[in-house]
């Protein structure tokens, strides 16, 4: 039976490099299918991962109605088993929507890739809405991690170097120049997100003993007392 599998965790954590593996997968065993995106980082129509490998995608603009295209890729005599969906936070939810009729009428499975929650830890509206109709929400296996080390499960934005929590839901890229300033974004634990304590910040806050595990100067390890003879 065909699926709605909705992929999910934060920013790095994998999900494009997943989806071009899925893809990769399921082309290798005959079936065939289409890849969509939206906003990628390195530009329009294309589906890129961090860890270098990238293909040419569908760009999903907002008119885009999914169950149109597909349908009319069938009238045409193309099949298509199944899609790959990344970034699909910014889709509508009328597009979410459109890919679930498409999973239930038609059989398509639509394998989805996105965050959650923006900068302010809102939902995106169209992650909402996968979250409400997937069949399954998986969150993926490589965990993205906070400075500390903890599993990452927030996605800071931070301009000029300082962490906000206001301004527009969309910024896309991993750096961006805006009117505001330089925007970038930090995966962090919620513990620090609370505190807005970016790994900028908890360097500008050290020396403290919970500060930077990986980086020994700012965390020298611990003297351990020598045990008593005969103790
Ligand atoms: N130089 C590298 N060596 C090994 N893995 C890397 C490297 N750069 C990035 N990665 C891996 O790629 C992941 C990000 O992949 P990507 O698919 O672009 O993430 P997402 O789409 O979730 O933002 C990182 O979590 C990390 O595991
Ligand atoms: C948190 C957050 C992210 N974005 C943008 C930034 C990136 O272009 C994408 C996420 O891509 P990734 O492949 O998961 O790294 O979303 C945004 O526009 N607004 C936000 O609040």
């Amino acid at each position: 039976m065909a699926e709605l599998v909705f992929f999910s965790g934060t920013m790095d954590c994998g999900k494009s490099t997943l989806a071009l593996q899925m893809d990769h997968n399921h082309a290798a065993r005959g079936r065939r299918g289409l890849i969509f995106t939206k906003h990628d980082r390195a530009g329009e129509s294309v589906l890129s991962s961090r860890l270098g490998l990238s293909t040419s995608a569908l760009e999903v603009e907002d008119d885009l109605d999914f169950w149109d295209a597909i349908v009319g890729q069938a009238t045409n005599g193309l099949r298509v088993d199944y899609l790959i969906c990344d970034e699909a936070q910014f889709y509508t939810p009328e597009q979410v929507e459109q890919l679930a009729r498409l999973v239930d009428e038609m059989g398509v499975d639509v394998y989805a890739f996105g965050i959650t929650a923006d900068f302010r830890t809102a939902l995106f509206p169209g992650s909402r809405r996968m979250i409400e109709l997937a069949d399954r929400v998986q969150v993926l296996q490589v965990e993205a991690l906070c400075w500390c080390g903890q599993r990452a499960t927030h996605n800071a934005r931070v301009i000029d170097g300082v962490m906000v929590v206001e301004g527009e839901q969309v910024v896309v890229g991993d750096t961006a120049s805006t009117d505001a300033g330089v925007v970038e974004y930090e995966v962090l634990c919620r513990r620090h997100y609370m505190r807005r304590m970016t790994s900028a910040a908890a360097r500008a806050a050290s020396p403290s003993a919970e500060v930077l595990p990986f980086d020994l100067d700012l965390c020298p390890l611990p003297v351990v007392p020598t045990p008593a003879r005969g103790a």
